[in-house]
Formats: structure tokens, C-alpha cells, sequence
């Protein structure tokens, strides 16, 4: 699935510092959407580097090469969960590795798996949730349904199936125990990219943060595995207004696709899905103040460092009250007439 000139072309590229990407690639206020798509394997590169897991866990670079150009090409083009998004998410893990010394927390095999799954989380996504998969009776559906997590126990099996092909199983010099520790480790961490399963557990890891953070209690490691794996993947709402204000528009272009999809099943799509009801500024402020803010909230509680980001996320809320404010005043000014300029 993999052109070899390709591989051979980014296997023996030399691999970039961090500074090379821009001055600050490790600092939390970098969008890295801003890198060229066709740059980003090679930016993998330069993170596997940088956070010392090519020497660590002996990948050959060829191996390397091959993996993250496997995974790049395993996800589709929907508006928002593309391969761009998982760059994205896999960048904000590596600054929660740098930025919260995360090698003091956690064991480096966690971390290993930890940062290849955020790469890997979405693979061949198709642009609809889980819901949809039940109400189209789709593949995904008939195969994971009866556990939920749908979509996620799918990109968690297409994870493996590219670990498992000949060539780009980065893995393969790993001890046994290890190498089966990591695969346990990504089905997790996958799997807990499911929000109905964070929005599960988020009392524990709350609870997990009040007390004193134990290195040697696994059920801390875990639920702050889950912690950074989520704080991933909404990662998009902790960069500055003028990069975060167009993700709105790719997730609501996906949800709307979806919702345009379950009336032709002849079903009424939830409103956030929903082109003619949903208005965009008020889920944006509803999913900012559910489900994003306790996330980072409970981050800044756990890390001194992640007060910028929260903080960030908190200056981002603030953007979609002035524009609901905004639409309000007008009143009849509809969210379409509206752009969100600020
Ligand atoms: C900006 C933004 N808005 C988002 C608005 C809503 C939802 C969302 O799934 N809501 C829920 C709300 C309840 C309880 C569960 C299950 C369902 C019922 C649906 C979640 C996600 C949103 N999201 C994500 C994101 C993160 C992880 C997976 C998929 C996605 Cl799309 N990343 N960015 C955003
Ligand atoms: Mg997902
Ligand atoms: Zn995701």
C-alpha cells in the first residue's frame, strides 16, 4: 500500500531537531496543523527521535519509515478525523512527554504506547460516530456492536493489521513480555478514545488528582494514560483563536454529512448533527464547557505546566460567547450570515 521510493526516501532522510519544524515545535501554543501534509512523516520522525524511542526500542528506520506511512495511508479524508487530526494529536502527546516530564509518571513502554496509538486512534475513520454505525446496521456494527466502542475497537484491529504486515512492525525487537505489554497498552488506550468511556471515568481520574499521583499504582498510570489520550485528541481547542476557529467548521461539516445521511435512513439526527438546528457557537460553548474544560481543568491540576493550556482553552470559550452575544444582537442574524472573524 506503500510506494518503496517512498520508503527508501524517508528511511534515509536525515532526521530534523525539533527547532528545525519552527522555534517553538515543543512549546504548547504550536499549531502543528501549520506543517505541510507531506512533511509530516517526516515530523514523526523528528518526535520518535526526540523522545528517544528509535534507540530505546531499536527500530530499524526502514521499519519506521514504513509504519507511519502504512498509518498515514490508512485513513481516510473525511473533513475532520483525517490523518491531519491524528498528526495533530500524536504532536500534543509529545508536548505533554517534553512540557510534564512524563518519564517521572509513567513507565517508557506506557509512554511508547501511548504516543504511537495517538498516531494510530482514528485509523480509517469514515467520517460518522458510533451511534451511526448501529443506526446504518453498518460492517462495524455487526462486528463490534455488542461491546460498544465501535469505531474504536476498529481502529484499534486495523492498528494491528498493519503491525502485523511484513516490514512495519516497529515493534518486532521488543522482549516478548514487552512486545505483548504494548499491544495490551494500545487496546486500552485506543479504546479510551471512546468519550462516552472518558466521560466513564473522569469522576476516578478527578478523584486520581486530588490525592497525590502514585507512580507504582497502575490504576493511576492507567487512568492518566487515558488523561493524556484524551486531552489528544481535543487538543485542537487548546491552540490560540485564529488556528481553533476553523476546526468548528471541519467537525460540524462531518457532523452535518452524517446527520444529512440518517435522514435519508429516514431517522431524525441528534441536533448538534443536524444542519438545519444546530447552532454552532452554542455546541461549541456546550461541548467546551462538558467535556473539553474538565479535561484540561484536571490536566492544570495535575501539572502546573498545563495552566497555559487551560487557560487557552478557557480564552477560546470566551470567543464563542462573543459570538453568541454577537448573533444575539442581531437576533435574526442566522449562524450561516455570521462568519466567526473576531
Ligand atoms: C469540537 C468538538 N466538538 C464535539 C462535539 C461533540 C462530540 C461528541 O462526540 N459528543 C458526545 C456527547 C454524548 C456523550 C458522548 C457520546 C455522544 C453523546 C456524543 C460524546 C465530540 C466533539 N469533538 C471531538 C471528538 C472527540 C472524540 C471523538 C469524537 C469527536 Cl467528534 N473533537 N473535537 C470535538
Ligand atoms: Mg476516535
Ligand atoms: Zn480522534
Amino acid at each position: 500500500k506503500v510506494a518503496s521510493e517512498e520508503v527508501q526516501e524517508l528511511a534515509q532522510s536525515e532526521i530534523p531537531p525539533p527547532s528545525h519544524w519552527h522555534p517553538n515545535f515543543s512549546k504548547f501554543n504550536y499549531p502543528p496543523r501549520e506543517v505541510p501534509e507531506d512533511e509530516t512523516p517526516l515530523c514523526c520522525l523528528s518526535m520518535f527521535e526526540d523522545l528517544g524511542f528509535i534507540s530505546r526500542w531499536r527500530i530499524k528506520r526502514d521499519t519506521l519509515a514504513r509504519f507511519i506511512l502504512m498509518v498515514k495511508r490508512g485513513y481516510r479524508n473525511p473533513p475532520y478525523h483525517n490523518w491531519m487530526h491524528a498528526f495533530a494529536v500524536a504532536h500534543f502527546c509529545y508536548l505533554c512527554i517534553k512540557n510534564f516530564k512524563l518519564n517521572e509518571y509513567m513507565e517508557d513502554i506506557e509512554l511508547f504506547a501511548l504516543f504511537v496509538s495517538c498516531l494510530c486512534h482514528d485509523i480509517d475513520h469514515r467520517g460518522t460516530n458510533n451511534s451511526y454505525q448501529v443506526a446504518s446496521k453498518s460492517v462495524l456494527a455487526a462486528l463490534y456492536s455488542s461491546e460498544g466502542a465501535v469505531l474504536e475497537r476498529h481502529h484499534f484491529a486495523q492498528t494491528m493489521c498493519i503491525v502485523n504486515t511484513e516490514g512495519c512492525n516497529i515493534y518486532e525487537n521488543l522482549i516478548s513480555k514487552d512486545y505483548q505489554h504494548v499491544l495490551d497498552l494500545m487496546r486500552d488506550i485506543i479504546l479510551a478514545t471512546d468519550l462516552a468511556h472518558h466521560l466513564k471515568i473522569l469522576k476516578n481520574i478527578e478523584a486520581m488528582a486530588k490525592d497525590k499521583f502514585e507512580k507504582t499504582n497502575l490504576k493511576h498510570r492507567k487512568l492518566l494514560l487515558c488523561l493524556i489520550m484524551t486531552a489528544s485528541d481535543l487538543s485542537d481547542q487548546t491552540k490560540p483563536w485564529d488556528s481553533t476557529k476553523h476546526i468548528a467548521a471541519l467537525i460540524y461539516n462531518e457532523f452535518f454529512s452524517q446527520g444529512d445521511l440518517e435522514k435519508s435512513l429516514g431517522r431524525t439526527p441528534p441536533e448538534m448533527m443536524d444542519r438545519e438546528r444546530a447552532r454552532i457557537p452554542d455546541l461549541q460553548i456546550g461541548f467546551l464547557d462538558h467535556i473539553a474544560l474538565p479535561v484540561y481543568r484536571v490536566l492544570q491540576d495535575l501539572f502546573v505546566e498545563a495552566k497555559v493550556v487551560h487557560n487557552t482553552v478557557k480564552e477560546n470559550h470566551r470567543h464563542w460567547e462573543k459570538i453568541c452575544a454577537l448573533i444575539k444582537l442581531r437576533r435574526g442574524g442566522s449562524c450561516e450570515q455570521m462568519s466567526y472573524e473576531q
